[in-house]
């Protein structure tokens, strides 16, 4: 079983305020498979990621089976006092998606969480590999020796409800980041561009056909900086993969390459080269002509990322963060491009119509189930 002693680049420490984490014992690059891991615990779930009452009956029998060293291990993680101590714990194991089970790693499971904002965001991701039936840790950002591995168990992608009520809610804990220990009026402000965000990502491709597509190309530039000043640098890949849609419905090949490009490359980093996700984006980015709606509006040249897109999108996330601080708090970069385009800029807050609103929180319930699968129980 690998453990942080076979991987010399990281070690488990004590973490002020947050009891064990995981540090950087060397630098680590983006993209970097950290560590993977086969859980030193495995617990029966349903193929869904939620338990019902047998659920439980069958976890609690696998629990009483443990050796006394298991059990200990187990009672090592933290639990709110207010909170069942067993129960409690569960929710320190993962999901196996696809192998119906949970499991609780030496390593991985001493992970901290940190809020995706625009004063941090995490600079690991861990997935379940069904393939090779273990935890991979992924470096999504540059981790510099000393620095504290930290991943996100909410979503990647944006969220309605507010991080610090969700992680109190299913977690049990106050989340001491930097993103939620800010003036609240920083972080209202920021809720209220992740809620414009929001809003108009379900309307992209109902726009298809029907407005100009170099007006939605350019909003889609504007959403990609929100989101790469807001860190949710993951999302890009789908923006990214928006603009390719829409150029390879008007044949544009050139263009649609391009934004394919983004999508593909941040499925490198955060999903690895043997994903799926990437294996399609690279398909796509290669022959943009595969693609499904290939020419389906008719033929007509857009454009490709402009080089500011592709400043953000490449540049090592930490400068994009120290030199947008500012601008994220005067309505930010995605500000001055709505103002270079003279576009009402999408990044500032935004009174939303009924109809968005509801969008929005679809949007948000769905989510807010999609993130439910991260734990082993849901009280
Ligand atoms: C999966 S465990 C991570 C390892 C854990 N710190 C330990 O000591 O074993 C999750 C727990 O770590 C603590 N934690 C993680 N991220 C935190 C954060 N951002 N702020 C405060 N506590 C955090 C909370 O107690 C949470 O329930």
């Amino acid at each position: 079983m690998p453990t942080h002693t076979q991987c010399p680049r990281i070690a488990i420490v004590d973490i002020p305020g947050k009891g064990k984490g995981v540090i950087a014992k060397q630098y680590i690059p983006p993209g970097a498979l950290i560590i993977s891991e086969k859980p030193r615990i495995t617990l029966p779930a349903q193929n869904s990621g939620m338990v019902d009452r047998q659920g439980l009956v069958r976890i609690f029998q696998a629990l009483a089976a443990l050796s006394q060293d298991d059990s200990e291990f187990i009672m090592s993680f933290p639990c709110a006092p207010s909170e069942d101590p067993i129960l409690g714990r569960l929710k320190h194991f993962t999901p196996c998606f696809g192998d119906n089970a949970f499991g609780l790693c030496l390593t991985i499971s001493r992970v901290n969480h940190t809020c995706y904002s625009a004063n941090g965001s995490p600079n690991a991701s861990y997935r379940w590999n069904t393939r090779t039936k273990e935890e991979d840790l992924r470096a999504i950002r540059e981790i510099q020796e000393g620095q504290e591995i930290e991943v996100s168990y909410m979503s990647d992608i944006t969220n309605y409800e507010s991080p610090p009520a969700y992680l109190r809610r299913k977690f049990g804990f106050e989340c001491c980041c930097e993103g939620c220990t800010r003036p609240p009026a920083e972080r209202l402000a920021s809720d209220q561009r992740i809620l414009a965000y929001n809003a108009f990502v379900p309307q992209v491709h109902s726009r298809f056909g029907k407005e100009n597509p170099l007006q939605i190309l350019k909003d889609l530039e504007i959403q990609i900086l929100i989101l790469c000043e807001e860190g949710y640098i993951f999302e890009v890949a789908g923006r990214a993969d928006d603009a390719f849609e829409l150029c390879a419905s008007y044949g544009d090949a050139a263009s649609g390459r391009q934004w394919e490009e983004i999508c593909r490359d941040r499925y490198a980093i955060h999903l690895g080269t043997d994903s799926d996700d990437w294996k399609v984006a690279q398909r796509l980015a290669t022959r943009p002509q595969d693609y499904v709606g290939w020419q389906a509006l008719g033929r007509r040249n857009l454009k490709g990322p402009s080089p500011r897109i592709l400043e953000y999108c490449y540049r090592n996330i930490e400068t994009a963060r120290a030199e947008s601080t500012e601008s994220v708090a005067s309505g930010g970069v995605a500000q001055s491009v709505a103002s270079s385009f003279d576009l009402p800029s999408a990044g500032a807050p935004v009174k939303l119509s009924k109809g968005q609103k509801k969008k929005a929180k679809a949007k948000a319930k769905k989510q807010v189930a999609q993130n439910s699968d991260k734990t082993v129980v849901t009280m």
